[in-house]
């Protein structure tokens, strides 16, 4: 298939195109096959610029109004004018035969386009035979690698970058060159790369994404594609989507509003939802809805890519949003996942709310955060002892992480002990920018932080909450770096002998505290996890390691969970399922280094783990549509999983 952002195609390949066809037709070979945009009904074979074609032939269907544009019928003549019809690929079905379409057709890549074509491209580790076979001779010089190969020559030349940047420039490029190789060295160097393709690199990439833009990658759908946005989800080149990841980049990481250029994250998750889930890249749609920024730093930026207006917001954001959602369903289908990503609090929780019960949806954010943070606690217990009930929680930050996590501890210290969710709710204490959120504070407060006033008084900053609350477990969830101040983690220190704390705000300059004060101010008692990654530190001697508390742990395992499942709806039970089997995955061995994750190498055994569990959620809840169950789920995700493996072409 044609890749939007392999420009390559587009722009080398249109000549090709008669090319191709005329070498597949002699050859009667049927792999690896392209999608083209062949001639369209205004077009000449041969044309050059196919998207201008598609342009004007999308422009022309707009003009004419489908009756006083459809040819006149005779009498006798009878025309569909119901849009239904079985489903297949291309939307032939579901257009009436008032409505155009687009002719695509199937075509086999040879010759140049295949060695620009990031889905089929094997650079040097085309065989003899593919050479022979795809009019490859002379494009390539005469030697033969294995993909073993390239991925220790990609290595080799990724750590020769000392500027983290340009290791994420490096993997992007290669992601538009061999997608395979890209997912090959991802995968089996998953601890190395995951801070360059994911956080804390990306967070960078997206503040500088204007500046290194070299190719697109994703949708972008901005307020000028308003009532157009089911043409512009089909001038995506594939048609089996199975995961979206969708931002407005209101709040990328911690970083706060970076507008169009939010697009890193979307890009980054989905390439994990592919690495460490299994998810065929193909089926991953990466979309950024642009309606403007605040950010005035972008808006004066010469090489800001997106929108030079300020956010829209009111009727306009919600219609926007409305429209995409509704044309996703229209274009996909029920059982597409959508994840909204870095969306600002203000409308991460009603957006959840509103198409939660309509739509294939979860926050990440919110449930995907919660969950993978319910894990690590429910694993820190084998260090600190009890069981969840037995311990006091106290957040920094109520916003969509916090209240989301506090949540769902919530709701497992209610399953676990059968006492209601509000009761349960009164071990779990915030703290906002106002200090502690309490009872006397309740008519100012945003509606998702009115649950947790809890009866107290006032306490103005997070040390005297940590004196006058005594939590167990602390947690920093506000986005805001350093934060947990020495006098701070030395206070959790005096009430516990092991106190917990969790600085997960993203990337590494927004952490509450890095890894070396958690452990140097408790004085190696700390259990200690982060949002973004840190190395072992060495305390009087000793080494101590810490996990990383990110929702790279669950989305992927999640994702694959409800696709084979084929869930419509997500239910908080299957976060909680998700939660327990990574929280199963911590071994003793990790325990004993004070890891409350597992390592990221094993992750994609990981989260076949957890995409069983789901499944068998969705399944329990009625909620499942793959029928019937197969018997063994983990063998069933794993044979489901996406290999980065090259395949060998006829
Ligand atoms: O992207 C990450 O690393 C985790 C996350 O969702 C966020 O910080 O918003
Ligand atoms: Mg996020």
């Amino acid at each position: 298939m044609f890749s939007l952002n392999g420009s390559s195609f587009l722009n080398n390949s249109l000549s090709g195109v008669s090319r191709n066809l005329t070498q597949s037709t002699q050859r009667k070979i049927s792999a690896p096959p392209m999608v083209v945009a062949s001639v369209t009904p205004n077009g000449k074979p041969g044309d050059r610029n196919v998207s201008v074609l598609m342009e004007n032939t999308l422009k022309e269907m707009r003009e004419n109004a489908p009756s006083s544009s459809s040819p006149s019928l005779t009498e006798n003549e009878s025309k569909s004018t119901v849009g239904g019809g079985v489903e297949d690929v291309y939307g032939e079905d579901s257009a009436t035969e008032d409505h155009y379409i687009t002719p695509w057709t199937v075509t086999v890549a040879s010759g140049y386009p295949l060695l620009r074509d990031p889905h089929y491209n094997k650079g040097l580790a085309f065989t003899e035979k593919e050479r022979d076979a795809h009019f490859l001779r002379g494009l390539l010089p005469p030697v033969v690698i294995s993909q073993q190969l390239q991925v220790k020559k990609m290595m080799h030349n990724m750590r020769q970058y000392q500027v983290p940047l340009q290791r994420y420039m490096a993997m992007m490029d290669l992601q538009e060159r061999n997608e395979r190789l890209f997912y090959k060295l991802l995968i089996d160097n998953v601890e190395e790369l995951l801070p360059v393709v994911y956080t804390p690199t990306v967070g960078e990439a997206c503040q500088k994404y204007g500046s290194i833009f070299r190719q697109p990658q994703g949708l972008f759908i901005s307020l000028k594609e308003k009532g157009r946005i089911l043409e512009v989800l089909k001038n995506w080149p594939e048609k089996k989507i199975q995961v979206i990841v969708v931002t407005d980049g209101e709040r990328i990481l911690g970083l706060g509003d970076l507008g169009c250029q939010g697009m890193g994250i979307p890009v980054g998750k989905l390439s994990l939802y592919s690495a460490l889930g299994g998810i065929r890249p193909s089926a991953c749609l990466p979309v950024t809805i642009d309606v403007g920024t605040n950010n005035e730093q972008l808006l004066n930026d010469e090489f800001y890519i997106g929108l030079r207006r300020r956010r829209a917001t009111g009727q306009e954001y919600a219609e926007l949003l409305h429209e995409f959602m509704t044309a996703v369903k229209q274009n996909y289908g029920e059982k597409v996942l959508i994840q909204f990503e870095d969306f600002a609090n203000h409308n991460a929780f009603d957006l959840l709310a509103k198409y939660g019960t309509t739509h294939l949806v979860f926050n990440d954010d919110i449930q995907g955060t919660a969950s993978v943070v319910l894990a690590g606690l429910m694993a820190s217990l084998n260090l600190v002892g009890g069981t969840l009930a037995d311990h006091k929680f106290l957040f920094l930050g109520a916003g969509e992480a916090g209240t989301g996590i506090a949540e769902l501890i919530a709701l497992e210290i209610s399953k676990q002990t059968n006492v209601p969710l509000e009761e349960a709710r009164k071990k779990i204490w915030l703290v906002d920018s106002k200090g502690l959120i309490v009872r006397s504070r309740m008519e100012s407060l945003q509606h998702f932080k009115r649950p947790w006033a809890h009866e107290h008084e006032p306490v103005r900053t997070l040390l005297d909450a940590v004196k006058a609350i005594k939590p167990t477990v602390l947690i920093g969830s506000s986005g805001a770096g350093r934060t947990f101040t020495k006098e701070v983690v030395q206070a959790m220190t005096y009430f516990n002998k092991k106190p917990v704390i969790l600085a997960l705000s993203n990337p590494t300059s927004q952490s509450e505290c890095t890894a070396e004060e958690a452990y140097t101010w408790s004085e190696g008692r700390a259990i200690f996890a982060s949002g973004s990654p840190f190395s072992p530190v060495e305390y009087n001697g000793t080494f101590y390691a810490s996990g990383q508390a990110n929702n790279a742990y669950i989305f992927p395992g999640l994702g694959l969970g409800l696709i084979i499942s084929g869930a419509i709806r997500v239910h908080d039970d299957m976060l909680l399922a998700a939660s327990e089997a990574l929280a199963a995955q911590v071994s003793q061995e990790n325990l004993d280094k004070g890891l409350i994750y597992p390592p990221f190498a094993n992750i994609r055994k990981i989260s076949a783990q957890i995409a069983a569990k789901v499944a068998a959620k969705a399944y329990e809840l009625g909620l499942a549509t793959r029928l019937p169950q197969p018997e063994n789920l983990v063998a069933h995700a794993e044979s489901c999983m996406y290999s980065p493996n090259y395949r060998n072409y006829r």
